[in-house]
């Protein structure tokens, strides 16, 4: 059997608004295998972008147990979960979200500047995920001199730099033509295949979702089914 990376069981999200309670999840139960490229698909407001913040350990589920990595997350206090999150997780999100006035190389190395790592096995890590993603000619180039998927590949290079486990994609090619988003989607399932990166990917675009190995649909809160 797979070895799994995601343990879902009776998770709910509830906010308080007000002097209502809204609950943009409820009771959701699905497993993740390690290794496997999952897409997240459903209407605007349906909670997939809550659901999102609860892997990626941004936002911490009102009930329920989550498992991912092999910690449990429910109750973890909001500095436990940080250093979980630096450790194990990888964000990408849909408009890259790179600065500005940085290299390609500059913003792949922000996220290990405080780590221990030396200065000389940074940049190796560094131009490594460069090369990785395709762009080892574009180390220097900074994101205006970029192309969209250029960018984007840069901002999965961010997010893999420091070797996660687990990369939350929020509709990764959203913001991009058909070519180039077809050469991410191709990127995301090798770090699959390739890496045994698990990957979670909300998308709108079915042929986006066609690229994962599975779908789950949510609806007002809830999985409807499971391709
Ligand atoms: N912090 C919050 N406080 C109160 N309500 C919230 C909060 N976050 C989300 N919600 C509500 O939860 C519901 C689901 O929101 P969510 O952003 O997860 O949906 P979504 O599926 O990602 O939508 P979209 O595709 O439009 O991004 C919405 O009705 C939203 O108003």
């Amino acid at each position: 059997m797979n070895e799994l990376m995601i343990r879902c069981q009776g998770i709910s999200k509830s906010y308080q608004k007000g002097k209502t309670v809204v609950t943009p999840l409820e009771k959701l139960s699905f497993s993740v295998a390690k290794g496997e490229f999952l897409a997240l698909m459903g209407p605007s407001g349906s909670g997939k972008t809550t659901l999102l913040n609860l892997l990626s350990g941004i936002d911490s589920p009102s009930e329920g147990s989550l498992i991912i990595a092999e910690t449990e997350l429910m109750g973890l206090s909001r500095r436990d979960l940080t250093r979980w999150r630096a450790k194990n997780v990888g964000y990408i999100f849909q408009l890259y979200h790179l600065v500005p006035v940085l290299t390609a190389f500059e913003n792949v190395e922000l996220p290990l500047l405080l780590s221990q790592l030396s200065k000389k096995e940074r940049h190796a890590r560094v131009r490594a995920v460069l090369e990785l993603v395709g762009l080892g000619d574009r180390l220097h180039h900074l994101p205006s001199e970029l192309s969209g998927g250029q960018e984007q590949r840069v901002a999965i290079a961010r997010a893999l730099v420091g070797d996660p486990p687990l990369l939350v994609a929020d509709e990764p090619t959203g913001d991009l033509d058909k070519e180039s988003a077809n050469r991410i989607l191709g990127l995301l399932g090798r770090l699959s295949r390739e890496h045994g990166k698990t990957i979670v990917m909300v998308t709108h675009d079915p042929r986006a979702a066609e690229a994962a190995n599975r779908t789950l649909h949510l609806e007002k809160g809830q999985l409807c089914t499971t391709v």
